[in-house]
């Protein structure tokens, strides 16, 4: 056995640095680039458990500590190029600066989980409670015009043609939030003492599936209870956000429902959080964390990414195999999904997965119960 480093004794007159609840995570061990510096992940699928780092051993138990403390980390910023991020909000903001008929001429196609397009101002609320002065932009993978669909998830984008500039922006940020999703399965395998394989595979074909809601929120209105989004908890499986300098974004963390700032830095960042599914999975034993975002004073833009595994992958949770020690995932009262017995450790809303054992019939099953028209049929 190895001999265990010892580790220097600090004078004690430092306080012992504290991990944040809101851990920071570099993911760049898993990740490789080609000569345009753009993120691929590919070789993690062969990557062996034997061969694997000790780097990329700790990136996986730093997020899987992560996920299963506090539900969410944020990303060292150094996986996407400062220019990439600036011209991302750019491009959003001339998008939403659009006059509201052109924009409303995109408007959202909503069925189940499947959500293309426009999003008007204050059509969606999570919360009866508040209203959410925000609107939105929702694309997925480019399905191709002249392929049927193979699944309820699956079709083309809606495109507004007054702002050329999205598409191609849009597109390629989809394609490196896919790379840095896998790459974070990867770890959560490595963390769980897994090869990434897998866990990879479970994820094959989720790319077609997944989608990309891009928000421009707006300040409060007066005389109203408002929020930029209620406190809620994701129903999928892993999500990204990348948030503007504005802040706004917090979650709830400890028995006395504290709210924690993801700290933003003056540019942008990068946070990540597992959803409802990736808690069942795990039988509770990685949070699904609750979280909202404050009205912003001016405006805030951010681009949250919905990550699934594949549509008709049926998960066996003995994979995620929970640690005895794992906080239950279900305390509060805003997560409607889970509801962990905590003398039995046991999610009762497992109990709904064996009439759903597909994951796609899971998701889509969740947004219908929340659908009414279309957003925009008013
Ligand atoms: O805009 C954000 O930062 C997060 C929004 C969010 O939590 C969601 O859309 O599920
Ligand atoms: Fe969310």
């Amino acid at each position: 056995m190895a001999a265990v480093a010892e580790v220097p004794k600090g004078t004690g007159s430092e306080a012992e640095a504290e991990e944040p609840v809101i851990m920071q995570v570099d993911l760049s061990a898993l990740l490789e680039r080609d000569l345009d510096g753009k993120v691929s992940t590919v070789h993690l699928d062969s990557l062996a458990l034997s061969e694997a780092t000790a780097a990329q051993l700790a990136v996986g138990q730093r997020v899987v500590a992560s996920l299963q403390k506090a539900g969410c980390f944020t990303l060292a910023a150094n996986c996407i190029q400062d220019r990439e991020a600036r011209e991302l909000f750019t491009e959003a903001g001339a998008y939403f600066d659009l006059p509201e008929p052109q924009k409303r001429a995109g408007r959202a196609v909503a069925r189940g989980g499947f959500i293309r397009g426009y999003v008007a101002y204050g059509q969606e609320s999570g919360r009866k409670e508040y209203f959410e002065p925000k609107e939105g932009f929702s694309y997925g993978y480019e399905w191709p015009d002249d392929q049927p669909p193979q699944n309820a998830l699956q079709g083309c984008n809606i495109w507004p043609a007054e702002a050329p500039g999205l598409r191609p922006g849009l597109t390629r940020h989809f394609d490196w939030s896919v790379s840095i999703m896998r790459a974070v399965v990867a770890a959560i395998a490595l963390g769980l003492g897994q090869a990434p394989r897998d866990l990879l595979e479970v994820c094959a074909g989720g790319d077609t599936i997944s989608l990309m809601r891009l928000f421009r929120y707006h300040p409060a209105e007066a005389d109203r209870a408002c929020l930029g989004s209620s406190p809620h908890t994701d129903w999928g499986f892993l999500t990204l956000i990348l948030q503007d300098g504005t802040g706004g974004l917090q979650f709830q963390h400890g028995s006395e429902g504290r709210w924690y700032d993801v700290p933003a830095r003056e540019d942008y960042s990068l946070v990540v959080n597992g959803g409802d599914f990736l808690a069942l999975l795990t039988g509770g034993a990685f949070v699904s964390p609750v979280h909202r975002v404050q009205c912003p004073p001016v405006s805030r833009l951010s681009f949250v990414f919905f990550y699934y595994p594949g549509y008709e992958s049926e998960v066996d949770g003995r994979q995620w195999r929970p640690s005895k020690d794992a906080p239950a995932a279900a305390a509060s009262t805003h997560n409607t999904l889970l509801d962990v017995d905590s003398g039995t450790r046991q999610v009762s809303g497992l109990a709904g997965m064996t009439s759903l054992r597909q994951f796609g019939d899971y998701i889509n099953a969740k947004w219908q119960g929340v659908q009414r028209a279309s957003p925009n049929d008013a």
